[in-house]
């Protein structure tokens, strides 16, 4: 395997396919999602939205809720990562004369997120067939759940259905070289994220420097020594796709033998990027917060 396997949300799933997709969570903890709607909505606005956040002067952002500033975000406690980040819904962010965010933004967060409630939605064996591209992510997440729960993992753990595991929180992350101090640093060093599932949306690029490890590669761990020992594979960003990542909350729920945490990294700037931003928005799972959010 060379690449991530792909999956679709609206397509019976083949036995192949599945095959694949469970061997994916073992070795790279990762797949492709084919999801060209949420891929659109992010490039319809999101990303200028974006930009133009980080564009703002520092007194602004650093008012703002959900800001992190360059090099304020620490991976494994101690790591600073070379980026800016804003987060939104995460309940511990509110703090006292802090500014929400620009409101386009906001509005474009949730053009991609739909927080709306999901009791209108239609059950989801039924849903896979009616698919259609005005669904919002809130319905696409019921089915990527039905896939990866129940066709992949074949549990029958409840994922959802409490407030602490539909959890979800959306990030997006702003790297500008011209921050980097040398360029031989990488964005962001390898890492596993916290939650149960983290979705991953960037822009069209062959090579924005996103790897993931092939775990069966090493018999390290942890991410620093995953990072050290293992191969890693290069996830291109194509389009119409975005990339699912398990968590550790996942790996912990399920164990090692089912599905194993992606360890991720992001190389670079390099050379393509050493002028060029880059933008990515992350739809981070039920990463719950300390404390948890209220039930
Ligand atoms: O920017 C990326 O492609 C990866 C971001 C990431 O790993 C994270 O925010 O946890
Ligand atoms: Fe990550």
């Amino acid at each position: 395997m060379d690449t991530l396997p792909i999956a679709g949300l609206s397509t019976e799933r083949d036995p192949a396919t599945v095959a694949k997709l469970r061997h994916a969570l073992i070795k790279y903890g990762a797949f492709r999602l084919w999801a060209p709607e949420l891929k659109q909505a992010v490039a319809g606005g999101l990303l200028r939205e974006a930009r133009g956040f980080f564009q703002l002067p520092n007194e602004i952002k650093e008012r703002t809720i959900g800001y992190s500033g360059f090099g304020m975000e620490l991976i494994r406690g101690t790591t600073p990562v070379p980026k800016e980040g804003i987060n939104f819904f995460r309940k511990n962010d509110h703090r006292d004369g802090f500014i929400p965010p620009p409101a386009e933004l906001f509005r474009s967060v949730i053009a991609i997120h739909d927080v709306g409630p999901s009791v209108n939605l239609p059950k989801i064996s039924n849903a896979r067939t009616q698919f259609c591209e005005h669904q919002t992510w809130k319905h696409s997440q019921d089915q990527l759940f039905d896939l990866v729960f129940h066709d992949v993992l074949e549990s029958d753990i409840p994922l959802t259905g409490t407030p602490a595991l539909d959890y979800e929180t959306v990030g997006i992350q702003y790297y500008n070289p011209q921050r980097m101090i040398t360029r031989c640093g990488d964005y962001a060093p390898p890492h596993m994220d916290g939650g149960t599932l983290t979705i991953l949306i960037r822009e069209d690029d062959d090579s924005d420097g996103l790897e993931v490890a092939d775990l069966e590669s090493t018999e390290e761990l942890g991410s620093d020594g995953v990072g050290r020992e293992a191969d890693f594979l290069r996830v291109s960003a194509a389009s119409n796709e975005v990339v699912v990542m398990v968590g550790t909350r996942l790996q912990r729920m399920m164990g090692r033998t089912k599905a194993r945490a992606c360890v991720h990294r992001v190389v670079g700037p390099g050379q393509k990027h050493s002028t060029e931003d880059r933008v990515s928005v992350g739809i981070f799972r039920a990463c719950v917060p300390h404390p948890p959010p209220p039930a």
